[in-house]
């Protein structure tokens, strides 16, 4: 049995770092387990600009301790007024390292989201030019359609055309949960990737009402059936370049999950490696653990992979109830539970 497993600095794809308090709370769990990681745009106000970009990087690092080793890749909140030639000039000047779309209503601080995407032609076209990604929510946003089907429905009435109309265009669609997903990645090409949440490998939807509601497994897109939770876990540990790590860590105060209307998200950062390993471990894929964690991702972006390693131990990790105090105190993911694996670092 390995008992040690030493791998090259990961990044996380895909995570909420918030603003303010939380953002001093929680940026050092991501910090300590990945070298980069692809920060969320959705504060309130939105990150529109290059210059709000610029400013929340700084506003990142400075809650950090002095000397970390850690870069925020910052992303472009795409609304219906978003500006082709500003979006261009970010990327050309290292600002910007993604655009995030949004359906307008989706989740969580999307209210400024885009309204028709097809309307963003220009965009998407410059995007497509300089090769630089589109990352998407890849919900529908008709509240006639069920929920559990918004993400199949996006991909085949709005993700299929787009790819087929710009076929260059570097998409990724982010946090998969279904498997019309996972099908429809691994068969578009190399222009297109999905990120894989822990808590979609871990959960299905029956972990929402397990004993009573359970808001601490709520996120959107909203955990699937037991099907699609078998697919995404197997796209995950294929090997395939298309699929890399991406935690969607979404914290939220305590207060506001347990709540009358509870918010969607799950903050999975503090044992984000551990729980991920968990999953490849108990689908004997240890070996692919690495490139889904370490190389994927950053070969699609086309950005160097990390140097240096870390290590994680097969020794029991007990995860605690709560993490932090007052407003910032957030459950975290598997809270109470103990996992099999420890980050050594
Ligand atoms: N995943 C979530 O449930 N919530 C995210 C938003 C998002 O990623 O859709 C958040 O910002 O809280
Ligand atoms: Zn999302
Ligand atoms: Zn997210």
């Amino acid at each position: 049995m390995t008992e040690r497993l030493t791998i090259r600095r990961p990044d996380d794809w895909h995570v909420h770092l918030r603003d303010g308090e939380m953002l001093a709370a929680v940026a050092q769990y991501t910090a300590r387990q990945f070298a980069r990681a692809i920060v969320m745009p959705n504060l309130t106000p939105p990150v529109t600009t290059i210059a709000a970009a610029e400013a929340y990087r700084e506003r990142i690092l400075a809650a950090l301790p002095a000397g970390t080793d850690f870069t925020p890749l910052m992303t472009c909140y795409l609304t219906d007024a978003a500006d082709a030639d500003e979006i261009a000039r970010g990327y050309a000047e290292g600002v910007w390292a993604a655009c995030k779309l949004y359906p307008a209503h989706a989740t969580t601080n999307s209210a400024h989201g885009v309204t028709d995407i097809r309307a963003l032609s220009s965009v998407l076209e410059t995007l497509q030019r300089i090769g630089m990604p589109l990352l998407i929510h890849g919900e529908v946003t008709d509240r006639e359609i069920d929920i559990f089907d918004r993400e199949a429905i996006f991909v085949e009435r709005t993700l299929a055309p787009l790819v087929r109309d710009y076929p260059a265009l570097k998409i990724v669609l982010e946090h998969i949960t279904t498997a019309e997903a996972a099908a429809f990645v691994t068969d578009a090409g190399p222009n297109v990737a999905a990120t894989i949440t822990p808590q979609h490998l871990h959960l299905n939807r029956n972990a929402m009402f397990d004993g009573g509601l359970q808001p601490h497994a709520y996120c959107l897109p909203v955990i699937k059936r037991e099907r699609h939770r078998l697919a995404v876990r197997a796209a995950a540990v294929s090997g395939s370049p298309s699929f890399f790590l991406g935690t969607d860590s979404a914290p939220h105060g305590r207060a506001r999950k347990e709540a009358s209307c509870g918010c969607a998200g799950i903050f999975n950062a503090p044992y984000a490696l551990e729980s991920y390993l968990a999953v490849f471990d108990e689908e004997n894929a240890l070996d692919r653990f690495e490139g889904f964690a370490s190389e994927h991702g950053a070969r699609f972006y086309g950005l160097p992979l990390n140097e240096g390693t870390i290590t994680l131990e097969r020794r029991e990790e007990a995860v605690p109830e709560l993490i932090g105090a007052g407003d910032t105190a957030v459950v975290p993911f598997h809270a109470g539970q103990t996992l099999g694996w420890r980050f050594i670092g």
